[in-house]
């Protein structure tokens, strides 16, 4: 696997208090990295630095290659409450970031959106409103809006904390299925330390005071199923890292 993004020595501070001093990360192309840490560590943070939102006061951040400036055209970012405009169709909205490129033709657009939707099962819903979809597709509908645009980089904050157990593992396992078909990294923030097992390539634990540690988690597992021993095994590790880090805090 090719380096894909490096952080080096990154220091931010937000109103005089400190999040990241130092901060020092290498991230491979391709991979699934889930972030977990406690509330206010600096979660969100380092999404929306990656996502160049924000710039560091120190050190400097690259993807593929190229100081992060400014908002890359290759990054996606979805966001915690979804962004859905209650005026957009399901099609109109994941259309939406196409329809900012001059070239692309409407039947061209279409068909890409109808094949999209298709993939995430929600052909059905293309001409519903935001009230007429469950959380579960709402989810759907945001996740093929990220990827329309096929990012070279996906950056989720908490995509599932919204849904029920059932709709969570249906969402889950679709997006590891999209993952599979295409050269993306992706990056993103739960809470849940199941989530993190099943969906991390690698685990990024952020400890208060700016630590970071990473566990490589799924060449550890025997098999994705949750129903393993192996499984729980490595949750119940993640949540004493997480209780550790705490303690020395
Ligand atoms: N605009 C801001 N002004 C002041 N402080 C901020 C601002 N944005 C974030 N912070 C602070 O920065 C710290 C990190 O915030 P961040 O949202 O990244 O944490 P998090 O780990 O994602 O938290 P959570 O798990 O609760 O979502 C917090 O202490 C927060 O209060």
């Amino acid at each position: 696997m090719k380096p894909f993004i490096t952080l080096d020595n990154v220091t931010y501070q937000v109103g005089g208090h400190v999040i990241f001093d130092q901060l020092n990360m290498t991230l491979d192309e391709g991979k699934i990295y889930a972030v977990i840490g406690p509330s206010g560590v600096g979660k969100t943070t380092l999404l929306h630095l990656l996502a160049g939102f924000i710039k560091p006061a120190k050190g400097h951040m690259t993807i593929a290659g190229d100081e992060i400036r400014d908002v890359r055209e290759k990054t996606s970012f979805l966001f915690q409450d979804l962004g859905l405009f209650p005026w957009q169709t399901a099609a109109e909205a994941v259309a939406m970031p196409l329809k900012m490129s001059k070239d692309r033709s409407k039947t061209d657009t279409d068909e890409t959106v109808d094949h999209l939707l298709s993939s995430l099962n929600i052909l059905n819903c293309k001409n519903y409103y935001p009230h007429q979809l469950s959380g579960g597709q709402k989810q759907r509908v945001a996740l093929a809006r990220t990827l329309i645009t096929q990012p070279d980089l996906l950056l989720m904050d908490e995509p599932t904390s919204a849904l029920d157990a059932m709709t969570k593992e249906t969402i889950q396992q679709l997006f590891l299925d999209l993952q599979s078909e295409r050269l993306m990294t992706s990056i993103f923030v739960t809470h849940d330390i199941e989530e993190a097992v099943f969906l991390g390539d690698d685990i990024i634990i952020l400890h208060p005071q700016g630590h970071c540690q990473f566990l490589m988690n799924k060449e550890k597992q025997e098999s994705l199923s949750r129903e393993t021993k192996a499984f729980y095994d490595q949750c119940f590790y993640v949540r004493e890292q997480l209780k550790l880090g705490a303690s020395k805090a």
